[in-house]
Formats: structure tokens, C-alpha cells, sequence
């Protein structure tokens, strides 16, 4: 079982901006999401969980190392899946995962090529292996991007909003292919997406302005808002008087038609119950 252990870590940028406010999380084996709005500093914490920023207070172990003082304990471990790939050379996908096994330290030539056949297998491009990455699609692109993050078996992977401009079908596909893989590493997925942490997250934690608001599992989320939640739908023109007299969870429009969702002890006049998602855990938190 790998562990990383995150306590009380804050982190104020050199221009006096405050990004990360006493942090704390213990995160294992499965798959972790850290699930937050733009700005919320999800990028903030991977950088300082993967060394590429110094927190300003508390403390970082990975397996039991200090990660603040010896960066490398992580990183010599670390795959990365970052949001967007740049421009490839014009390089097979076979020869350019070649090169960055070897930048990754694996060394004989036999065992980087058992890693990439067996690699290229799982994420299911082994028939274009000698095709250039930058002719690929976006979802065989975020496959070639697991491949190159599982070089080296890292024990710990670092994902950052990986199903952004997938199709449902690439989404699906991309999620079971993090799954399968989830088993005996740390993944840490940084997303605003509820739906993928709903799916594939053991647990979680909901971070605002670089605070974490809240942490666990999906389903004890859902279980704080059961027969706390009440529907109805609504001309437009209530709203203003809704908002002004109920906490609104979250207003969707179903079939042109506007539905409001508000939380309360008790169902209000009007309103029917309804079963809570994770989608309104999130929106109660924010
Ligand atoms: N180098 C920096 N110097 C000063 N402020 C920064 C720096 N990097 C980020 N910030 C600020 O820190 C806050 C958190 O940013 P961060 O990128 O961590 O958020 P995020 O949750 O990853 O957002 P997004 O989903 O938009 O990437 C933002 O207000 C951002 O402007």
C-alpha cells in the first residue's frame, strides 16, 4: 500500500498570494479526486505535491520520506497526465515512448520494449504503434498519454482533468482504463467534472479558494443531503423570490422547462423530494 500524507500545508505565492490554506489529506492505493471550481487550487496542491512548488508551512510524506526536503523520494515514482499535450515530433508513438522510458531511467533496451508492447496493449493502440502521435485523436491522445504516465511503474500518478474534450464513448473508455490501473498505485485526479469522480473516485475531497471544504467517500457525501433536498419546477420569473427565501442548490433546465432545487430540513409547499447526487453535494459545498 503506497500512502501520501499532506499536513497542514499552505502555500503563498512570491507575490503575497495565499493559493493553499492548511491542507490536510491522507490519500492510498484507488483512485483520489480532488474535485474544485476553476481557481481553486488544484493545480497549486499537484505542483506542491509533486515538488515543482515549496509549501510555505507543513509537511508532505510519500511512503513515509519527506517529500519537502527529498523531492526526488516522489518523483522517481511519479507519472503525470497533464491536461493537454504539446506538439509531438514527428516520431512513431513506438520510438517516441522509447525515448521517454529512457528519460525515465530504463535503462536495457529489452526491458523498456516488454514495458512499451505491454503498455500499448492495455491502452489498445498496439495496431498504430508506428503512427505519429500528432495524427491521433483526442481520445487516442489521452490513451498515449496513460501509456507514457505508466512508464517506469510509477507508484503514484498525477492526473489533470483528463476527460475534457472526450467524446462519451472516448470518456467511458478512458475512465475503465484508469480504473483497471488504479489498483495497486496512488491516482490523484484533479477535475471539476462531478460525473468522474462520482464514477471512478474512492474518495474525494472538495476544495474552495485552497481551502478543502470537504472529504470522503462519494456515498457518504450523498447520505448528508438525503431528505434534505426538494424539487419543483418553476417559471423564470419566481426565481428572484425562490433565491430570497430558499437556499437553492441548483437550477437546471429539463425540456425548456427551468427545475429548482432547494435544501431544507423540511419539504417546502410546493416542492417534491428528490434523490440527492453527487452533483448537489458539490453545488451545497460551493
Ligand atoms: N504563480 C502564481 N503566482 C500568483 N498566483 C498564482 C500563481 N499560480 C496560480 N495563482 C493563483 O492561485 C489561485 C489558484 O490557482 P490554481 O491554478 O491552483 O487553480 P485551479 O483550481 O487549478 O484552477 P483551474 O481549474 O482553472 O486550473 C488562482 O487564483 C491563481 O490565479
Amino acid at each position: 500500500m503506497n500512502t501520501l500524507k499532506i499536513d497542514n500545508v499552505s502555500l503563498a505565492y512570491g507575490n503575497g498570494y495565499q493559493a493553499l490554506t492548511a491542507i490536510n489529506l491522507e490519500i492510498g492505493n484507488g483512485i483520489f479526486g480532488l474535485l474544485g471550481p476553476n481557481g481553486a487550487g488544484k493545480s497549486s496542491l499537484m505542483k506542491t505535491i509533486v515538488g515543482l512548488q515549496r509549501p510555505t508551512e507543513g509537511e508532505l510524506h510519500f511512503n513515509g520520506s519527506d517529500i519537502v526536503k527529498n523531492p526526488l523520494d516522489l518523483q522517481k515514482h511519479l507519472g503525470f497526465l497533464p491536461q493537454y499535450f504539446g506538439v509531438y515530433p514527428k516520431v512513431s508513438t513506438y520510438n517516441l515512448l522509447d525515448h521517454l522510458a529512457q528519460l525515465k531511467g530504463v535503462r536495457h533496451k529489452q526491458q523498456r520494449h516488454g514495458q512499451i508492447i505491454n503498455l500499448l496493449q492495455k491502452v489498445n493502440l498496439l495496431d498504430v504503434k508506428n503512427k505519429e502521435v500528432h495524427t491521433f485523436s483526442g481520445g487516442m491522445k489521452q490513451r498515449f498519454g496513460v501509456a507514457q504516465a505508466l512508464l517506469g511503474n510509477p507508484k503514484i500518478v498525477i492526473v489533470d482533468e483528463p476527460t475534457a474534450g472526450l467524446d462519451p464513448e472516448e470518456r467511458n473508455r478512458f475512465n475503465t482504463l484508469l480504473s483497471d490501473i488504479s489498483e495497486d498505485i496512488i491516482i490523484v485526479l484533479s477535475t471539476h467534472l462531478v460525473e468522474d469522480v462520482r464514477n471512478l473516485c474512492s474518495t474525494m475531497a472538495i476544495i474552495k479558494q485552497g481551502r478543502i471544504v470537504s472529504q470522503g467517500t462519494p456515498n457518504d457525501f450523498i447520505g448528508q443531503l438525503n431528505k434534505k433536498l426538494w424539487r419543483k419546477p418553476i417559471k423564470k420569473t419566481e426565481l428572484p423570490h425562490i433565491e430570497a427565501t430558499h437556499r437553492v442548490i441548483s437550477k437546471q433546465l429539463i425540456e425548456k422547462v427551468m427545475h429548482v432545487t432547494v435544501y431544507a430540513d423540511d419539504c417546502p409547499k410546493g416542492f417534491h423530494g428528490t434523490t440527492p447526487s453527487l452533483e448537489d453535494v458539490y453545488f451545497n459545498h460551493l
